[in-house]
Formats: C-alpha cells, sequence, structure tokens
C-alpha cells in the first residue's frame, strides 16, 4: 500500500479561521478594557462552534474581529490563507461582504419589505446568491415570502433574517444570541435551520449563547472568561437541535 493511501484529500482538515494572540483593548477616555487578553484558536471549516461565557468576557469582541467588523489591537487573524489582520479596510469589507453572514438577537428586517424582498436585498449585491426563494425555502417560509416582518411570528422573522444570511452563500455565519428572543419551541426551529445550512451548504456557524443547553449541538464549545478562552470541550457526538434540553 502506497504510504499516502489512507490520507484522502476529503477527510484533510480544511482550516477557516487560525487566530494566534489576539488581543482587543478598547480605550474611552482614560479607561482601557482589555476584552480579549491573547487568544489563540484554529477553526475548521465546516464546523459549528458555541461560544460561552459569562456577560463581559469577549465574546462578541471575537465574533466582530472574526467577521471584519472590528480589529483586534494585535495578534494575527487569518481566513484560509488570507491574512485578515494585514488587510486594509476596504478589503476587510470585501471579506466580509463575500464569507460572512450575521445574525443578531434582534432580526433587523426592513418593515416595509417582505420577507422574499428582505433576501433581496442581499442577493442583489452578492457574487453567487441563492434565489431568495430557494433561501426562504431551505428555513421553511416559502409559503410565507410576500409577508411583511410584521405578519410574522419573532421565530418566524429570525428565520427570514438567517435565509437572508444565507442566501449570498458565505463561508461562515456568525450568530450572536440568535434565540435569545424567543422561545423553547420557536429556537429549536431556529437553530434547525442554522444546522441546515451547515449540513446543506458546509456553512462554518459560530454561535454565541447564554443556554448552556445549545452547546450540544456545537463539534466544539469556547469557554470565555475574562477575556480569554480558558477551556475548549469537544462534543464526541453533536445532537440535533430537537433534542437540546432547553
Ligand atoms: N465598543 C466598546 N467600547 C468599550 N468597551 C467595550 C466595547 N465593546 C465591548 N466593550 C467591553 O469589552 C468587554 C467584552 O465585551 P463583549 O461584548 O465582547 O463581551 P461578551 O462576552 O460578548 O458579553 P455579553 O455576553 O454580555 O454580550 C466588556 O467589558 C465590554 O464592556
Amino acid at each position: 500500500m502506497p504510504p499516502d493511501a489512507t490520507a484522502s484529500p476529503a477527510q484533510a482538515e480544511r482550516t477557516a479561521f487560525t487566530g494566534r494572540d489576539l488581543r482587543k483593548i478598547y480605550v474611552t477616555g482614560e479607561t482601557e478594557v482589555h476584552a480579549l487578553r491573547g487568544v489563540d484558536f484554529d477553526i475548521r471549516k465546516g464546523e459549528i462552534l458555541v461560544l460561552l461565557g459569562p456577560s463581559g468576557s469577549g465574546k462578541s469582541t471575537l465574533l466582530n474581529i472574526v467577521g471584519g467588523l472590528d480589529r483586534a489591537t494585535s495578534g494575527s487573524l487569518h481566513y484560509e490563507d488570507t491574512e485578515l489582520s494585514a488587510l486594509d479596510d476596504a478589503d476587510l469589507t470585501r471579506f466580509r461582504r463575500a464569507q460572512i453572514g450575521f445574525i443578531f438577537q434582534f432580526y433587523n428586517l426592513i418593515p416595509s419589505l417582505t420577507a422574499e424582498e428582505n433576501v433581496r436585498l442581499v442577493t442583489d449585491i452578492a457574487d453567487d446568491p441563492m434565489d431568495p426563494g430557494e433561501a426562504l425555502a431551505l428555513v421553511g417560509l416559502a409559503e410565507r415570502r410576500h409577508h411583511y416582518p410584521a405578519q410574522l411570528s419573532g421565530g418566524e422573522q429570525q428565520r427570514v433574517a438567517v435565509a437572508r444570511a444565507i442566501a449570498k452563500q458565505p463561508g461562515v455565519l456568525l450568530c450572536d444570541e440568535p434565540t435569545g428572543a424567543l422561545d423553547s419551541q420557536t429556537g429549536v426551529r431556529v437553530l434547525e435551520t442554522l444546522e441546515a445550512a451547515n449540513r446543506e451548504l458546509d456553512t462554518t456557524l459560530l454561535i454565541i449563547t447564554h443556554n448552556a443547553g445549545i452547546a450540544a449541538m456545537a463539534d466544539r464549545v469556547f469557554h470565555f472568561l475574562d477575556g480569554t478562552i480558558a477551556r475548549i470541550e469537544t462534543n464526541e457526538r453533536r445532537i440535533s437541535p430537537a433534542e437540546i434540553s432547553w
């Protein structure tokens, strides 16, 4: 047997993000806040990662830096072979537009546009978008595409936000408390749409949550404490959102 017979390219681990000694200091007047105190991580493509930790421990700061919304004060950050920490603002914006979808706790839909029009806002300017109807079908809202946000429940609005985020086919979805405003049943439905994007589009998922139960659907869990990743936990098996104890 040739020496490389067991290593298939499909099994080779592909890295999405590599962060080394990332630090973030916010300076407000005389006050310095050390939001990240030197974090190191590798995030695999197609991985589901959950970020847990107390309020103020640095989770959103890391998510914003990884998504190109903000910059670290020092340290290096790569996405695949691109050193994000070395890009100028225009190139960082291009990276974000092409590769990153954001989902926040509050859905940020435009009230005067239908579900489909909200999704179309993104697909009209993306390089290789899905059809808006296809994106809405993936989140189970094909029938509601002509409804306005006010005619949809909170969970349905969040699913429109997920459809909008995945419609441009980003490599990565960054979710900051995506179920924070939802009851458990509705939250599960939203998590199922995120998992579908991961399964069907191989989207890398980073999910910040205060709900420790959600950690069980992840491949790995980063536990934040005081600006550090204090512990990385690996789940032997991912459970489906429906199995989560809320
Ligand atoms: N723009 C900013 N200017 C100054 N300080 C900030 C800014 N953004 C965040 N911080 C501070 O940085 C620290 C980390 O905040 P961050 O939002 O990353 O925490 P978090 O873990 O996401 O918290 P939460 O769970 O409450 O959202 C906190 O002390 C916060 O007050």
